[in-house]
């Protein structure tokens, strides 16, 4: 295996004519290390893949693999590994043929690529299946395929965007375990795209969430899920409630009618927004006050959609346990969260306090 590279962009700006489709993203990742870029469609993901893969043009900051520039350096002398949405292997070759071709195009000498490929299929589950074509094969199968053909290479550094999104959801699930584990025994360098935040937060050491071309924040799954920070990470992975609130002297008014202590890291006084899951709200005697107005029973717990009084819409999970029987849609419930859980952003910047 040859030496995993690290990956440093540098403030790259990518344009498609007026629009800004890459507004200078920074981040590093380290070698071996397994990174994903996180965000809602047209954010600008695929678009900084190509560029680190080759394929797009940088207009603007850099690109470094280790410590050299590569911005340009064409595709091909990248030393890249790349893995597709549609699988993109060769319909009229087997399978070993279609994992032999990128040995072949590197002039690896034919007398080693045998036992190359049998290795790589083997990483990947399906030495059983070499001689068969891709059209005998079924999804998460090819999907295999194009995985051991992108590592057989040896590359330094896995480039793959949105690769199990052909994928039905439970192969989907199946698969992010092949990839990790796959990634993990190589200790390959991986950037991985996807716009689905459950995978991302799986399969992940590091995710970065973009917004309209820019990084939001670059962090652990756990530390992303529990500190998001702005309001739009706390709403784009997982689910969150966001509740207005007015903050004096550590106590916040929250949603104009119930008052609660609240700690913050920094001195702040005005209107600001608490962001808490449904897992960290509960039902209590006080609070704040509403109307059920839907339940779901999912086994561990029971889903609440709530209306309160202020208007807003939350959801809280309560756990299931044989005492409690699912409430009644319409009940009157007063509902308070547990406050170190709860995220508070200031209303103007959307700055995290908490
Ligand atoms: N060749 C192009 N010409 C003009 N605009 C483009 C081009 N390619 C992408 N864009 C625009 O750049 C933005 C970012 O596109 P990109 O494909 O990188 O998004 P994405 O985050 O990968 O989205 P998705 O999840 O839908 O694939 C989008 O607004 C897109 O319309």
């Amino acid at each position: 295996m040859g030496q995993s590279h690290t990956v440093l962009i540098n403030k790259a700006i990518k344009k498609y004519g007026d629009f800004t489709a890459l507004n200078g993203v920074e981040f590093s990742i380290k070698t071996g290390e397994f990174f994903t870029l996180l965000g809602p469609s047209g954010c600008g993901k695929t678009t900084l893949l190509r560029m680190i893969a080759g394929f797009n043009t940088i207009d603007g900051g850099e690109i470094l693999f280790d410590d050299t520039v590569i911005n340009s350096i064409e595709a091909y002398k990248r030393d890249i590994g790349m893995v597709f949405q549609n699988y993109a292997i060769f319909p009229h070759m087997s399978v070993s043929e279609n994992v032999a071709y990128g040995l072949k195009a590197r002039k690896i000498p034919a007398s080693e690529i045998p036992k190359l490929v049998e290795n790589a299929l083997d990483l990947v589950q399906i030495k059983n299946l070499a001689n068969r074509k891709p059209s005998e094969l079924s999804g998460g199968q090819q999907q295999r395929v194009a995985l051991a053909r992108a590592v057989v290479i040896e590359p330094g550094l896995l480039l793959m965007d949105e690769p199990l999104s052909n994928l039905d959801a439970k192969l989907r699930v199946q698969m992010r375990t092949v990839i990790r584990k796959l990634q993990r025994r190589l200790a390959i360098t991986t950037i991985y795209v996807t716009h689905d935040q459950e995978e991302a937060l799986a399969i992940s050491d590091r995710i970065a969430v973009m917004k309209d071309g820019k990084i939001m924040q670059i962090d652990t799954p756990e530390e992303i899920y529990t500190h998001p920070a702005n309001p739009f990470v706390a709403g784009f992975i997982g689910t969150s409630n966001f509740l207005a609130c007015k903050i004096t002297e550590n106590q916040a008014l929250v949603e104009g009618s119930f008052s609660c202590p609240i700690a913050l890291n920094k001195d702040f006084s005005g209107n600001a927004i608490i962001s808490v899951r449904p897992e960290h709200l509960f039902f209590a005697g006080t609070g704040l006050q509403g109307t059920i107005t839907m339940s779901t029973f999912l086994g561990d717990f029971i889903n609440y959609e709530i209306e309160l009084d202020s208007g807003n819409r939350i959801e809280l999970n309560e756990y299931a346990n044989e005492m409690n029987t699912v409430r009644e849609i319409t009940s009157r419930v007063s509902v308070q969260f547990i406050s170190k859980k709860a995220c508070v952003y200031n209303a103007q910047t959307e700055e995290l306090l908490s």
